[in-house]
């Protein structure tokens, strides 16, 4: 809908020690024009600091698309059109934390929308992304629409819940250790203690950002890095003393009824930690409900509870998007079940996934290596099905009644059903 001729320019820039954290910085208007995609106000001057070393402590690379040619009383041409971000953080594979290439922070302004300024902003990162040897990229995405047509396949999800803990709350499992309110200031030291346990452990786990320990502690508040005094965190201590899990969470107010708590971030990094934060959650005197945006689909807690029927699903979101860039790597640094031989056509549209593999497995450990064209396939997918069925989060058997995944050997889709099929389900409580 433009009524001009749009001249665009692309900065890429990783912001420096020197960075300039003031309104008049190249940092303040990339974050304004981020905050504008997602219909945020204008940063608080005196948060400009707090977010550039957030930004520099995740290494993020921040891409603005410049148009100077726009009318003269538009935000001036140093104000980004479009913004892009990307860091990189290890993703949990089993065999191995792979360096996963995280796509953030897309907006493209109203005026200069469909356009094809994602799609050439995409298009590029991704193959810069390969040629700097990262073997994939992943995203979480605000609409589910967009990203498919980029080669991303939703991988991960988690499960908003609801559970009413009052009388008839009761966790069955014998107790075990202890759980504690921790003082504000081990609080952020705890979180990414128990956080890199429970990234060392959990399959499709990505490594978090900055911010998340200092939400998670109330050193920082949702919306602001200003501490937020409401929220609370409890640490629970395993049998040995060591720290397992911990649970932060903020009242809802005397306003709401039932009477709500909000879980703002729970991470545990054992079995019996996750039931002990529960069980310690559901002895919270006057809340009658807990609230969490983050519980696993094959959540345990209903199963320990002596009544099933206090905790509720109220949706399921999906968390990942996982695209290939270098099969090979990707496919040969998971970990499986059990052993077998498949051949895997990889149709990718963009040319950078494409191709024939065959990936042998012993025993859990995958050897993978490109064949000839010629060779005939056992299956053939798109390489969203392929970043879909990566982290064992959709079974083949559902891409294959879906159409993205088709047989030609009898048993293929059994072999990769039982080959990337998880005991349990991945797990990303990371969002991006
Ligand atoms: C990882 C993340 O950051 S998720 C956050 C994504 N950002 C937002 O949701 C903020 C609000 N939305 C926006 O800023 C923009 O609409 C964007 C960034 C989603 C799209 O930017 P645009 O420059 O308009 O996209 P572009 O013109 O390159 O579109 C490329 C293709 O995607 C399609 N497309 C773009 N956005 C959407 C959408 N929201 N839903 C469906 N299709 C879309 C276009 O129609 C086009 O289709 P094609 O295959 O026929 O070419």
């Amino acid at each position: 809908m433009s009524h001009y001729t749009p001249d665009l320019q692309t900065e890429i820039f990783t912001p420096a020690a020197d960075e300039d954290a003031s309104t008049a910085g190249r940092f303040a208007k990339w974050l304004d024009a981020e905050g504008i995609g997602f219909h945020d106000g204008t940063a608080d001057p005196e948060d400009l600091p707090h977010y550039l070393a957030a930004f520099r402590a995740d290494r993020r690379v921040l891409w603005g698309v410049h148009d100077t040619a726009q009318p003269a009383e538009a935000l001036g041409a140093d104000h980004p059109v479009a913004t892009y971000g990307t860091m990189v953080h290890p993703l949990n594979v089993g065999g191995a934390q792979l360096d996963a290439h995280q796509i953030t922070a897309v907006t493209v302004r109203t005026s200069h929308r469909r356009n094809g300024i994602l799609r050439s902003m995409m298009m590029r990162d991704l193959r810069e992304a390969k040629h700097r040897g990262l073997p994939l990229a992943i995203l979480t995405a605000s609409e589910a629409t967009i990203y498919g047509r980029f080669g991303f396949g939703c991988a991960t999800f988690t499960q908003s819940i609801e559970v009413d803990v009052r009388e008839r709350f009761e966790v069955t499992a014998p107790a075990t250790g202890t759980t504690t309110l921790v003082a504000r200031e081990h609080a952020v030291g705890l979180a990414e203690r128990i956080f890199e346990g429970f990234q060392a452990s959990t399959f499709g786990s990505v490594g978090r950002q900055h911010a998340y320990p200092r939400r998670a502690a109330g050193e920082w508040g949702r919306e602001r890095p200003v501490e937020d005094r409401a929220v609370r965190m409890a640490v629970h201590y395993d049998g040995a003393g060591e720290p397992a899990g911990y649970v932060s969470y903020r009242f809802a107010g005397w306003e709401t009824t039932p009477y709500t708590m909000k879980i703002v971030d729970l991470v545990a990094s054992t079995p019996s930690a996750y039931l002990e934060l529960w069980r310690y959650l559901g002895s919270l005197d006057l809340v009658e409900r807990i609230t969490w945006d983050g519980a696993r689909r094959d959540d345990a807690l209903p199963w320990a509870l002596r009544d099933r029927r206090c905790y509720q699903v109220k949706g399921t979101e999906d968390v990942l998007w996982v695209r290939l860039l270098d099969v090979q790597e990707a496919l040969g640094k998971r970990s499986y079940r059990g052993s077998g031989r498949i051949v895997l056509e990889v149709l990718d549209d963009h040319g950078l996934a494409d191709g024939s593999y065959i990936l042998t497995v012993v025993d859990g450990a995958a050897q993978v290596a490109p064949v000839e064209a010629a060779a005939a396939p056992d299956a053939t997918l798109t390489v969203n099905a392929l970043g879909s069925l990566y982290l064992g989060g959709v079974q083949a058997s559902t891409l294959a009644a879906a159409g993205g995944l088709t047989a030609h050997a009898d048993d293929a889709v059994t072999l990769l059903d039982s080959l990337f099929g998880r005991p349990q389900e991945p797990y990303c409580i990371t969002h991006f």
